[in-house]
């Protein structure tokens, strides 16, 4: 009756058990979670179909929570009805039914079972069929969520991930703020702008577009990090209930992502602190997505970003839940300082070869061309050859880009982050040094003058060949040093981080792709430590020696060779056995009392009372 009112196909899950079920029913033997999971897997991906042509109406009895987990596996969109009446009730008509294989005796065990669904409208069925069907019927009407997944902030990422998760075939609500006569229906304008793409509704209210999700609810927030998280949050209470989840997707610090969780547990809602990367085309394309923070609130969204991941080189979507806490988010920020290096190297190489060493900027890109080919191939080095080819009125846009580059914080605390945990970070220092260095432009103005560099003159024919080898040592060290931090970090906080999947899931859709990251996930399978891995070593011994060649004719040539010169001293630095830093801790004592070990008993300190005469 449902079915005909409804206009959708009637399906009744029990005629999709597997003979084995049926035999072991008509036994009068219960079946367990081994008979029903294969059973409730085929039934949801059956419901993919059934929604692709418009819907439909199963019967099914998913007793348990983690059955109907199952049931909505594929991110499917569900409105869910519990028929409930009492086993008195249900045994009568069991009774009635003729020519089922299910015995009544089965009754007792099933009732034993259910656990009762939270997210669903209760039916009562004590009543004639055709009030059930109304009921649901009127149900349905009413009902004003109709969206699976909802949106705030249709700015560069926000509006590129509504378009494809839409694309996607889910069912997304959008929302973003308005400023009267600045931002004025946003979400509508971009629903306006691609008529192509189905099953997007526009908000600007934000009561509506929380009434319009079904629960639980999903918000993904992409929005700028920061206090304006914490006020969209505060903002969102008053609609939300509890079992919703609600996502940070933007570049959030990770140590507030951690009490955003903390904070919104105690409202019931759970929190996902989740890396996004691979900027607008990722996100509209495969995105690498690094989700952290409450495992029951990514339980509830992975089966709908799963479908718009990137897919790594052996189809598998860039999609890893990190680990608890903000887990998430000091994943991207770790990812976005190794972004940080390797552009940093990107632009050091060029500036060598092209002041240093003279080289035209065609000569430049024909050389980047054959090392990509040659497997040192990125994103980042793609992005760059099409910067280094994009030319306006006939010369070359970048000599018309202000050499000012900007950051907006993951940079800055990964940094502080590497002090705090111990761990030497000099590359990205100096990356973000470099940014913030350029923003003095005015200045840089004025001492060019009172500084001209004579630079000396290079012999090309000896570095040129050492170019692509500093270029791959450099960014071994950058990789290097950023999955150290990973497992410092990740070890102090009891994440229990898995360094080949992070790796994995940055293969594709992110920023930091590249041949390089693919043959990392393999090393770190067996080893947690680049400068440690066999496969590694006669990389390192050979690239490191075209790195230092590279940086001292750089040096000479008065170019700034800022994160290739902290990796070649990182690697001088890790691999030197007898440092000069017991000169330091002498010092330290000889003016702090500070203490020092001795080399032949260091379980304890010693101090000198008098290290200088006067
Ligand atoms: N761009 C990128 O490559 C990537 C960015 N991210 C992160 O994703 C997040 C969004 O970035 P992106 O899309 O680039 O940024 P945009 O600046 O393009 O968009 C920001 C969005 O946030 C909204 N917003 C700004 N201020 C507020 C506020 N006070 N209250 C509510 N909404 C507000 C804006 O609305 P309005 O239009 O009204 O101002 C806009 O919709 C950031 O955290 C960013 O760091 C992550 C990965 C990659
Ligand atoms: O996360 C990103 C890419 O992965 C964003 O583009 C981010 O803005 C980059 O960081 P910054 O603005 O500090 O350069």
């Amino acid at each position: 009756m449902l079915s005909k009112k409804a206009g959708l196909p009637f399906y009744d899950a029990d005629d999709f058990h597997p003979k084995k079920n049926v035999e072991k029913m008509q036994k009068g033997l219960p079946l367990d979670d081994e008979d029903r999971t294969p059973w409730l897997e085929k039934l949801s991906d059956e419901m993919v179909d059934w929604e692709e042509n418009g819907g439909a109406v199963l019967a099914c009895s998913a007793l348990k929570v983690d059955y109907r987990k199952i049931l909505r596996r594929n991110g499917v969109q569900i409105h869910w009805f519990f028929l409930k009446g009492d086993e008195a009730l249900i045994a009568d008509r069991m009774q009635q039914r003729e020519g089922h294989y299910m015995p009544v005796t089965l009754l007792s065990s099933q009732l034993e079972t259910l656990e009762l669904p939270r997210h669903a409208t209760t039916i009562a069925i004590d009543q004639t069929p055709e009030k059930i069907v109304e009921d649901i019927m009127s149900d349905l009407k009413n009902n004003k969520a109709v969206s699976s997944f909802g949106i705030i902030g249709m700015g560069v990422m926000g509006s590129s991930l509504a378009l494809n998760l839409a694309e996607k075939n889910v069912k997304i609500s959008v929302y973003n703020r308005t400023l009267q006569g600045v931002e004025e229906d946003v979400a509508k304008k971009l629903v306006e702008a691609h008529p192509e793409v189905k099953g997007i509704l526009p908000f600007d209210k934000l009561d509506e577009f929380v009434e319009s999700l079904e629960q639980p609810r999903k918000i993904l927030m992409m929005i700028p990090a920061g206090q304006i998280v914490d006020q969209q949050i505060a903002r969102l209470l008053t609609f939300v209930d509890k079992g919703d989840v609600i996502i940070d997707g933007g570049n959030s610090f990770f140590e507030d992502s951690a009490k955003r969780q903390q904070y919104l547990q105690g409202y019931g809602i759970h929190f996902v602190g989740m890396g996004i990367s691979g900027g607008r085309d990722g996100a509209r394309k495969g995105p690498s997505l690094m989700p952290g923070g409450s495992p029951e609130g990514f339980d509830l969204i992975g089966p709908f970003i799963e479908k718009i991941a990137g897919k790594d080189p052996n189809g598998k979507p860039c999609l890893h839940y990190v680990g608890p806490d903000g887990a998430g988010h000091f994943i991207k920020m770790v990812h976005n300082s190794i972004e940080y290096g390797e552009m940093q190297v990107l632009a050091e190489i060029y500036a060598f070869m092209r002041k240093g060493l003279g080289i035209s900027v065609s000569e430049i890109v024909k050389t980047f061309q054959k090392w990509s080919n040659q497997g040192s191939g990125s994103y980042l080095m793609d992005a760059t050859l099409a910067i280094l080819t994009a030319e306006k009125d006939g010369e070359l846009l970048l000599d018309n880009i202000l050499d000012v580059a900007g950051q907006t914080g993951t940079g800055g605390w990964a940094v502080s982050t590497a002090a705090k945990y111990g761990v030497p970070y000099a590359p990205l220092t100096a990356a973000v040094t470099a940014r913030l260095i350029s923003t003095h432009k005015e200045v840089r103005g004025s001492m060019s003058q009172t500084y001209p560099r004579q630079a000396e003159k290079i012999d090309q024919k000896e570095i040129l060949g050492a170019l692509k080898g500093a270029y791959q040592m450099a960014r071994l060290v950058n990789h290097e040093i950023g999955f150290s931090l990973i497992k410092k970090v990740g070890t102090a906080e009891n994440w229990g981080l898995n360094l080949s999947e992070i790796a994995r899931c940055w293969t594709n859709g992110s920023i930091i792709q590249s041949s390089l990251m693919e043959k990392l996930s393999g090393v770190f399978k067996s080893s947690d430590c680049l400068m440690a891995s066999a496969v590694l070593k006669e990389r390192f011994e050979k690239d490191s020696k075209d790195l230092a060649e590279v940086v001292g004719a750089g040096l000479k040539a008065g170019v700034a060779m800022p994160v290739m010169s902290a990796a070649i001293n990182y690697f001088y630095g890790m691999s030197t056995g007898q440092s000069a830093a017991n000169l330091v801790q002498a010092l330290r004592d000889c003016f702090g009392e500070h203490g020092y070990r001795l080399t032949d008993d260091a379980s304890g300190k010693v101090h000198r009372n008098k290290w200088m005469k006067k």
